[in-house]
């Protein structure tokens, strides 16, 4: 089949794992992966996708880790959701230096280092052509940023929520732990909620499943992928309704 040669979304909800932008490193930031992740959006800001990106903190900390090691678990959240605006601050840094116009709004308001999350405000900066970063998650405790991702993709009128992390789709047990785990090319949200599959938390797929928000989950290590979705290409696993 001739390959596509328009973008198959106008507008995509981009999630990136925090865990996927420490790379190589232990903990934090690496710059390499910031200038890759940079790289392939700013292609597709040239096709013209509009681009949400919601990004998460499990590279610096994450509420459940921090509670299960004494802390009180609401603060321990609150420190995940500041985690997570401190990766937007960086991945804002590595678009704009790729003059890619960038804004990052914030779930909790920050005066002086973010604007406050603003649906009209966001849908007006993607319409312009800004990449707009949705940080510090829902705003509440409790919660993941893979729900934040579906909640603000449905909110934004997204086509798609593109997860991208460390795995290069939805397998039938946790790969990193079952080497006999198949992969999925497809799945439906019921699937995924009834064997319990991890790669995103239930709350998010129910959300997504109520608003048939469709998501596909990907390995954004392999260079290339965001590009090969979006021009068509059946990358990683997509999770949709039956009747979809
Ligand atoms: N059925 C499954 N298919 C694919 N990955 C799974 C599955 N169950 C658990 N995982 C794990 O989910 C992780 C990806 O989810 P992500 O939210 O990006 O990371 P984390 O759970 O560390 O926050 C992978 O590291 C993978 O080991
Ligand atoms: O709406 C939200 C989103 C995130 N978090 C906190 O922020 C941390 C980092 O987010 P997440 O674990 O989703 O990051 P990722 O796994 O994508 O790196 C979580 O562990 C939670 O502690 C939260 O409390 N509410």
């Amino acid at each position: 089949m001739a390959e596509q040669r328009t973008p198959r979304y106008k507008r995509i909800l981009l999630k990136l794992s925090g865990e996927a932008l420490m790379g190589e490193l232990g903990f934090g930031i690496d710059p390499k992966v910031l200038d890759r992740i940079a790289l392939e959006i700013g292609q597709l800001v040239g096709i013209g996708v509009q681009v949400g990106i919601v990004i998460g903190g499990g590279n610096l900390f994450r509420g459940k880790a921090l509670s299960e090691a004494g802390l009180d678990r609401v603060t321990g959240d609150h420190m995940g959701m500041l985690a997570t605006v401190m990766n937007a601050l960086a991945v804002r840094d590595a678009l704009e230096r790729s003059n890619i116009t960038t804004r990052v709004m914030s779930a909790i308001p920050m005066s002086g280092i973010v604007e406050h999350y603003d649906r009209r405000k966001a849908m007006r900066g993607l319409n312009n052509g800004q990449v707009v970063i949705f940080s510090a998650g829902t705003g509440n405790p409790f919660f993941t940023t893979d729900s934040a991702a579906c909640l603000r993709g449905i909110e934004i009128n997204a086509e798609v929520v593109l997860k991208g992390t460390n795995v290069d789709g939805v397998y039938t047990a946790d790969p990193k732990k079952d080497p006999e785990a198949v992969k999925y090319d497809t799945l439906t949200y019921t699937e995924v909620l009834d064997k319990q599959l991890g790669v995103m938390d239930l709350t998010a797929i129910c959300l997504a499943q109520d608003h048939n928000m469709p998501l596909r989950v990907y390995d954004m290590h392999e260079a290339g992928n965001l590009a090969k979705i979006i021009m068509g290409s059946d990358v990683g696993t997509l999770i949709v309704n039956e009747e979809s």
